[in-house]
C-alpha cells in the first residue's frame, strides 16, 4: 500500500491535536474542575459512548478506578458501556436507545458527573443518557464532535462541552483521548500538585 495514505492520516491527526489544544484547553479546565469538585464531595463519574466511544468511556473509567500516572487512591467511575448483560436486556426488552438513561436512572444522583462521548453528538443512547442525568441534577461533560449535535443543544451552563471542531468520526476519536488523558492528569494535578509525571 502507498505509505503516503498512512502519513497522511498522521500528519491530519497531528495538525488537528494541534489546533484543538488552542481551542479546548479551556473547557477541559472546566471539566476538570467540575469533576474534582464533584470527586471531593463524594460523589461518582458515570461514562458512556458506543463503539470506539465505548472504549473511551471504558478507558477513562479504567484510569480513575485503577491510576494514570501517580499512585494514589482508587476515584468512583464506571463506565456504562460495559455490562453486557444489562445492555442487551435492556437493549432487548427496551430499546437500544435506553442503555444508558437506564444505568443513569439507576446509578446516578444529583452531583455526579455524566461523561457523555459521542463524535455526532447525535447518537440516541448518548442522548437519551444526557436527558436522564440532567433530570436527575447531574452535571455533564461532553465530548463530541461535527456540530455537536442534539446533545450539544441540551447542554446548559453548568455543563461543559469539549466539540472537536472535525467532520472525520477517527481524527474526533483521536482528539478525544488527548482530552480524556489530560482530564487524568489534571485530576492528579488538583490532588497532588503539578510535578513532572515523567
Ligand atoms: O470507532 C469508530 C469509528 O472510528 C466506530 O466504532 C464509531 O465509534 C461508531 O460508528 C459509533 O456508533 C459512532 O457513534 P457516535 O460517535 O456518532 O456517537
Ligand atoms: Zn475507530
Amino acid at each position: 500500500m502507498n505509505t503516503q495514505r498512512i502519513l497522511a492520516h498522521f500528519q491530519e491527526s497531528a495538525e488537528l491535536k494541534l489546533k484543538s489544544g488552542q481551542l479546548l484547553a479551556q473547557p477541559i479546565s472546566q471539566a476538570i474542575e467540575l469533576m474534582f469538585n464533584a470527586l471531593s464531595n463524594g460523589n461518582k463519574i458515570l461514562a458512556c459512548g458506543n463503539g470506539g466511544s465505548a472504549g473511551d468511556a471504558q478507558h477513562f473509567a479504567a484510569e480513575l478506578v485503577g491510576r494514570f500516572e501517580r499512585e494514589r487512591f482508587p476515584l468512583p467511575a464506571i463506565s456504562l458501556s460495559t455490562d453486557t448483560s444489562i445492555i442487551t436486556a435492556v437493549g432487548n426488552d427496551y430499546s437500544f436507545n435506553e442503555i444508558f438513561s437506564k444505568q443513569v436512572q439507576a446509578l446516578g444522583q444529583a452531583g455526579d458527573i455524566l461523561l457523555a462521548i459521542s463524535t455526532s453528538g447525535n447518537s440516541g443512547n448518548v442522548v437519551a443518557a444526557v436527558e436522564a442525568a440532567l433530570e436527575r441534577e447531574m452535571r455533564v461533560v461532553a465530548l463530541t464532535g461535527k456540530d455537536g449535535g442534539k446533545l450539544g443543544k441540551l447542554l446548559t451552563e453548568a455543563d461543559v462541552h469539549i466539540n472537536v471542531q472535525h467532520s472525520r468520526t477517527a481524527r474526533i476519536q483521536e482528539v478525544h483521548l488527548v482530552a480524556i488523558h489530560s482530564i487524568c492528569d489534571g485530576i492528579d494535578v488538583a490532588l497532588f500538585g503539578e510535578e513532572d509525571a515523567s
